[in-house]
């Protein structure tokens, strides 16, 4: 039994609550937000039932707003008096809403590590862990979703760049990244909308295979399982469980 208190953000549905109910069943205790109220509270509801009551939480929140977001973690504390593992994993897939995408899936979780490094390196016991919820496109180009690209390079540029800082290492903090290919959740159903191609983004899906939500879960605990996996970039695809290899120059 872990016996950890863990953040996951965006856990309403889809790799969000599959993650959220990984961490249950090792014995961790988990509050999860979402800016699906609705959605939240079911989830909350139905995952009670099989974990109990105190051992996870629903909280609204909408990541894109500072405030909420600073609300929501120290209301995580207030209950739970600490925070071990913080997953940033909300996240949405809009071409024609570029800047939300920016500020969802990079903004948010620039904020979202900055408040669980603050709050790990000034606790007593010290220590934690930071999984940024990246995507196979963080670490290639894809044509039909540029700015979702440029968002997911950003997470891994940033978690990479902070785990090499001595501060982080001094206070026992690691922070890490997972990488999958398509997987099946709601985010894939808005390929249509896209401005960049839905036909080939739909042509790409059925060349590399969506993957269920298990897969994902087992590379998520497999980061979570291993010492080493500071600065490191997870892939989970239907074939690849491994982490990438990056060529950064030798200077
Ligand atoms: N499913 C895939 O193929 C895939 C592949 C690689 C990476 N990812 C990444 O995984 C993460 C989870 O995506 P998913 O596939 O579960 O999609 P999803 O759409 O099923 O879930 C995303 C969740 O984030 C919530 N959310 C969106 N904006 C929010 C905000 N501003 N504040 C709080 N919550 C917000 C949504 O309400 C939803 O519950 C995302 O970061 C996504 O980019 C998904
Ligand atoms: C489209 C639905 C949203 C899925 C979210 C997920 O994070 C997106 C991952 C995108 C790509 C990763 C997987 C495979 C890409 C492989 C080749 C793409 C290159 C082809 C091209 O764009 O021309």
């Amino acid at each position: 039994m872990s016996g950890k208190v863990a953040v996951v953000t965006g856990a309403a549905r889809g790799l969000g609550r599959a993650f959220t109910e990984a961490l249950l069943k090792r014995g961790d205790k988990v509050c999860f937000c979402d800016v699906d109220v609705q959605q939240g509270k079911q989830t909350e509801n139905e995952l009670k039932k099989n974990f109990g009551d105190d051992n996870v939480q629903f909280l609204p929140c909408d990541v894109r707003k500072d405030e909420e977001f600073k609300d929501f973690f120290n209301r995580v504390i207030q209950k739970y008096n600490t925070v071990d593992i913080m997953v940033n994993n909300a996240g949405i897939m809009n071409e024609n809403q570029w800047r939300t995408t920016i500020d969802i899936n990079l903004t948010a979780v620039i904020h979202g590590s900055l408040l669980a490094m603050n709050h790990m390196k000034n606790k007593s016991t010290g220590g934690g862990l930071i999984v940024n919820v990246s995507s196979l496109a963080g670490v290639m180009p894809v044509s039909f979703c540029p700015a979702y690209t440029a968002s997911k390079h950003g997470v891994i540029a940033f978690s990479r760049s902070w785990a090499l800082h001595p501060e982080l290492k001094k206070n026992r903090i690691k922070i890490t990244c997972l990488c999958p290919s398509f997987a099946d959740t709601d985010i894939i159903k808005g390929t249509d909308d896209k401005v960049h191609g839905p036909k080939l983004a739909r042509m790409v899906m059925k060349q590399y295979g969506l993957m269920v939500t298990d897969r994902v879960t087992e590379a998520f605990l497999r980061v979570l399982d291993d010492a080493d996996n500071n600065g490191k970039a997870m892939m989970v695809t239907p074939k690849i469980m491994d982490y990438h290899t990056f060529h950064d120059p030798k200077l």
